[in-house]
C-alpha cells in the first residue's frame, strides 16, 4: 500500500511500504529527512563501522564532510559484501555506494561515478619471506600458482588477463588471509592499503612491494569513487562538484591521511576517462 506524500515536487513523490521514499529530486528528499544511507563493504581502511558503532573509513569520512555541505547532516552505513554493492543501490537498499569502489568501464555500464578522491596500486598477501618471489600478476601466472581475491573485485580482471588459470574468489580479505595461512592460495590480490592493513601484526604473512597492474599492455588504474543510480545525476553532479572542491583545495588529504592515504594516492583523473 503506498501512501501519498507532500515532498519534493508537489505530488511527485510517494512513500513506499517498507518506508523508502520514492520519485522527485533525492537530494532535496535527503534534505528534507536530514539523512542519507551509504553501501559500505566492511573494508578498512575504505569503509567499515567502528568500536562505537560509527561508520569511517577514507570513503564514509569523505562522504560526511559532503553530505554536511550538501545539508544532510546525517550518514547512515548500510555495510554489505562487496560484491553486493551495485545490485543493492540498483534496489534502492543505500542512496550511494561510499567503498572505494574503482572506477571502471564495466561498473560505467552499470552505475553513475563521481571523480576519483584517490589513486591506488595493487599489493599481495604473501606467506612471510614471500617463497615464489612474487611481483605481479605475471608471476603468479608464469607459476601456475593459486591466487585468491575478493568476490567481484576489480583483481579477478587483472588476474584473468595476465593468464592466471586458478583464481579463488573470497568473500574479502580475511578470507584472503585465512587461505594463504592454510596454503589455500599462495597469495591474495588487493588494494595496497587493504593488504596491508590486514598483515599488519602478523607475522606468518607480508605485504609485496605495491605494483601498477597491467591489462592489454595499458596500466589499469585503481583510482576509487562514489556510485550513484544512473537516474541520479543531478545528485552525482552536486556531490561531485564539493569533491572536486575538496580535492581542488587539498582537504580531501587531510581527510583521508589518517586512513594511510598519502599525496601519491591523490589524483586529478576524472571518471570521464577511467570509463572510457
Ligand atoms: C576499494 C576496493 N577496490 C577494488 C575494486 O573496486 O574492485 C577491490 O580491491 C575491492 N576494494
Amino acid at each position: 500500500m503506498a501512501a501519498f506524500g507532500a515532498l519534493g515536487a508537489a505530488g511527485c513523490s510517494r512513500v513506499a511500504a517498507q518506508g523508502t521514499v520514492e520519485g522527485g529530486d533525492l537530494l532535496d528528499r535527503l534534505r528534507e529527512s536530514g539523512s542519507v544511507k551509504i553501501g559500505i563493504a566492511s573494508e578498512p581502511p575504505f569503509g567499515y563501522i567502528d568500536d562505537q558503532g560509527e561508520p569511517t573509513g577514507e570513503a564514509p569520512e569523505v562522504a560526511k564532510v559532503i553530505f554536511q555541505r550538501l545539508g544532510v547532516d546525517n550518514v547512515t552505513p548500510v555495510p554489505v559484501e562487496f560484491s553486493a554493492l551495485i545490485p543493492g543501490l540498483k534496489a534502492q537498499q543505500f542512496d550511494v555506494v561510499s567503498a572505494g569502489m574503482y572506477i571502471n568501464p564495466d561498473r560505467c555500464a552499470q552505475v553513475l561515478f563521481s571523480d576519483p578522491d584517490y589513486l591506488m596500486l595493487d599489493s599481495f598477501i604473501v606467506p612471510a619471506g614471500n617463497p615464489q618471489g612474487l611481483r605481479d600478476y605475471d608471476d603468479v601466472a608464469e607459476q601456475g600458482l593459486v591466487l585468491a581475491t575478493g568476490q567481484a573485485y576489480a583483481q579477478i580482471d587483472y588476474a584473468e588477463a595476465a593468464g592466471v588459470r586458478d583464481v579463488l574468489i573470497l568473500p574479502d580479505q580475511v578470507a584472503g588471509l585465512d587461505a594463504v595461512l592454510q596454503g589455500r592460495a599462495h597469495a591474495f590480490a588487493g588494494t595496497n592499503v587493504t593488504v596491508n592493513g590486514v598483515v599488519e601484526g602478523n607475522d606468518r604473512v607480508e605485504a609485496i612491494e605495491p605494483f601498477q597492474p597491467m591489462v592489454d599492455g595499458e596500466p589499469a588504474y585503481g583510482a576509487g569513487g562514489f556510485a550513484f543510480r544512473p537516474s541520479e545525476k543531478n545528485f552525482r553532479d552536486a556531490f561531485n562538484e564539493e569533491l572536486l572542491r575538496i580535492r581542488e583545495s587539498g582537504e580531501l588529504l587531510e581527510i583521508v591521511a589518517p586512513f594511510g592515504f598519502t599525496e601519491a594516492e591523490m589524483t586529478d583523473l576524472t571518471a570521464e576517462e577511467l570509463c572510457r
